[in-house]
């Protein structure tokens, strides 16, 4: 027990001396004083020690928005008159400022919104009143992606209903200033990792006294550092720091309880519903630096209140002079130019916590992650994805892409043409007819970008499939983690997704190692798990008729087979399966989430047979055709 303890108090050492590693490595402060300026370098220092300390203690967590409905009445602002004129008639006016510290010239007239649209209704979601981390949420969040999460289905006798997962533990939106600079970064991270290790040092010192809680998971068990408080410190912490670290928190929180242990799922899971949001203040100086200081003579209002609130941006509604409504992305400042640190620095909180097991390969892992997210931050590859993929759909119906508009764009904001629709999670309320149409439309998909057009969007979030029922439309958004992908690599997944349908153990294993799944040197248990793993996973595709994944247990079996597989690999995946595989289960937790029945065998034979291996150039005609299905 005393060598337990000093393990942790060498962790507490190890936590402050990251802290000093930030500090000496990156602050500016410091340089501020090398050149002389004593005064600016205890002005910052004290401000800087003042926040992380007041952090670290739970005691300043950034100013709690009042989300209660209705939403503030100041939230949108107005540009131009007329416009406002013709929207307000009957609606309260006042004047108002358009940010913390300046008045708009042409315009500054303000109004409560329009009750009743989806905007409104996915912006009350957003900001639904909740305490934080509050058992008894009375919504759910805008970003209901919840892949892990399941629906009810209830047999009430000669039909069945699907009954909503009771509401999830919410945290209430705060208003804080995203860190910006490395030094505001790397301290953040600094902080976290000494937070975390005292918290871990309180419940050794309890375990010593009271000795070991009985009724946790064995992991928690073993580990002081798996607590509820250091979980929420986790959330908190990387619901502040936005950017690559809550990104790969949210990745990591869509893996289940045999990949990483439970009380941090809680934590993450809490992650994924949204971020924090930026002041105002924060939000005009990014709009400012990216569009102009005149961003505003091209819309006639901006909302203020973010419909969402993302790991990489926040996102706002406006309508343009046109009168047209968008969608605003606005990217946090600072996110971008941080990947590589923030990367680094959840790297060495995950290693120095031991709590990630070694068959993930987390430095490969977290090399894809790296590459991932500069694209993703990259707005006007974004763009460009996005209009590709309107072009590529403008021929099947059932999908929706919503426009760019390049004039309000630019690296760092992406406007384009607001969609409506309920994410695709929602579909499981709807009834069973619509479940098996959306289901085989999100199959139909699937398959078009991997193996006709060979360009796939590789985000499976619930929020970026918003399905519209008056129109039976899926409207798809988020094109910033799209993807090409080579020619000779889906020939040979093709191969093997086939061989997976038709339970060809032989077939299975020749096309793993030429993908460079296997290397050829893999055990026997190795070599039956990946089969199993590839036959269960091909299920689905095994028969005509129509799979019912109201019945499957799909990622029961390939978790426990995951276990094996962890223990076993000799080599990490390729590059190529982080984001394919991603999309690939997303779409069958899609279909599991909303019960549908879907004839997948036909589907995936529709495309093989019309598929050509082994030409570079045989995608386009498929392409310019439109649908196959
Ligand atoms: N064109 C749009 N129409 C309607 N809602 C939109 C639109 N664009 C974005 N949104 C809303 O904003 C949310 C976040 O947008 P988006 O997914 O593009 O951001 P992101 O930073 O890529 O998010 P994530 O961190 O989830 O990947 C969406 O889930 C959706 O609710």
């Amino acid at each position: 027990m005393r060598m337990a303890w000093l393990k942790d108090l060498n962790r507490l050492v190890n936590g402050l001396s990251l802290v000093a590693r930030e500090i000496a490595k990156r602050s500016p402060v410091i340089e501020t004083a090398r050149n002389g300026d004593i005064e600016g370098l205890i002005r910052s220092t004290a401000k800087q020690a003042l926040v992380s300390a007041t952090d670290l203690s739970g005691l300043t967590r950034g100013k709690v928005r009042d989300f209660s409905r209705p939403r503030p009445m100041e939230s949108v602002v107005y540009f131009d008159r007329s416009a406002e004129a013709a929207q307000s008639s009957g609606d309260l006016e006042r004047k108002h400022p358009i940010g913390d510290d300046r008045e708009v010239d042409n315009a500054e007239v303000v109004r409560a919104n329009d009750p009743g649209s989806q905007a409104d209704r996915n912006a009350d979601e957003t900001c639904s009143s909740v305490e934080e981390l509050d058992d008894q949420g009375v919504s759910e969040g805008n970003k209901s992606h919840n892949l892990a999460e399941e629906v009810n289905v209830v047999d009430v006798g000669g039909g069945e209903m699907v009954v909503p997962p009771p509401p999830a533990k919410r945290r209430k939106p705060r208003e804080r200033r995203v860190p910006a600079t490395p030094f505001s970064r790397g301290l953040g991270f600094a902080g976290l990792g000494a937070g975390l290790a005292w918290g871990m040092i309180q419940e050794s010192t309890r375990r010593l006294v009271y000795g070991s809680p009985q009724e946790q998971d064995k992991q928690s068990a073993l580990s002081p550092f798996l607590t509820k408080s250091n979980a929420e410190r986790l959330a908190v912490a990387l619901c502040r720091m936005r950017g690559a670290a809550l990104k790969l928190g949210q990745m990591l929180s869509i893996q289940d309880e045999s990949l990483v242990p439970a009380p941090m799922l809680a934590a993450l899971d809490i992650v994924r519903q949204g971020a924090d949001v930026m002041p105002r203040s924060q939000l005009n100086q990014v709009l400012d630096a990216e569009l102009g200081p005149n961003w505003t003579s091209k819309l006639s209002s901006f909302d203020y209140e973010p419909l969402a609130a993302a790991s990489i941006g926040q996102v706002h509604r406006a309508v343009t002079k046109e009168g047209l409504q968008v969608a605003m992305k606005i990217q946090y400042p600072g996110v971008a130019n941080s990947i590589e640190s923030d990367i680094e620095n959840v790297k060495l909180l995950l290693d120095y916590t031991n709590l990630i097991p070694k068959g993930l390969y987390l430095d490969r892992a977290m090399k894809v992650a790296k590459e991932e997210l500069s694209r993703e931050c990259d707005y006007e590859l974004e763009a460009s994805n996005q209009k590709r993929f309107r072009d590529l759909l403008s021929g099947m119906k059932g999908f929706y892409v919503p426009m760019v508009l390049d004039n309000i764009s630019s690296k760092r904001v992406l406007t384009t043409e607001l969609v409506q629709g309920v994410p695709i999670d929602k579909v499981a309320l709807l009834d069973q007819e619509t479940r098996n149409y959306v289901g085989n439309k999100l199959l139909e998909i699937t398959l078009m970008e991997l193996f006709v057009f060979r360009f796939m969007q590789t985000d499976p979030n619930w929020s970026n499939f918003l399905y519209d029922e008056a129109t039976r439309t899926i409207n798809l958004i988020d094109f910033g983690a799209a993807r090409d992908y080579p020619k000779s690599f889906v020939d040979d997944y093709l191969r093997m997704v086939v061989a997976c349908a038709n339970q060809d153990r032989d077939a299975v294993i020749e096309m793993s190692q030429r993908l460079g799944f296997l290397t050829g040197e893999e055990s026997v248990v190795m070599l039956d798990a990946h089969v199993q793993g590839g036959f269960v996973v091909g299920l689905p595709f095994s028969k005509t008729g129509g799979y019912d994944f109201r019945s499957s247990n799909i990622t029961q079996s390939i978790s426990n087979l995951g276990a094996t597989m962890l223990r076993h690999r000799l080599t990490p995946p390729p590059d190529e399966a982080y984001s394919l595989h991603r999309k690939l289960s997303g779409t069958f937790l899609a279909c599991i989430k909303i019960g549908a029945v879907v004839p997948c065998r036909e589907l995936l034979f529709k495309v093989y047979e019309r598929y050509q291996f082994g030409h570079e150039d045989d995608g386009a005609a498929m392409v310019s055709s439109g649908s196959i299905f």
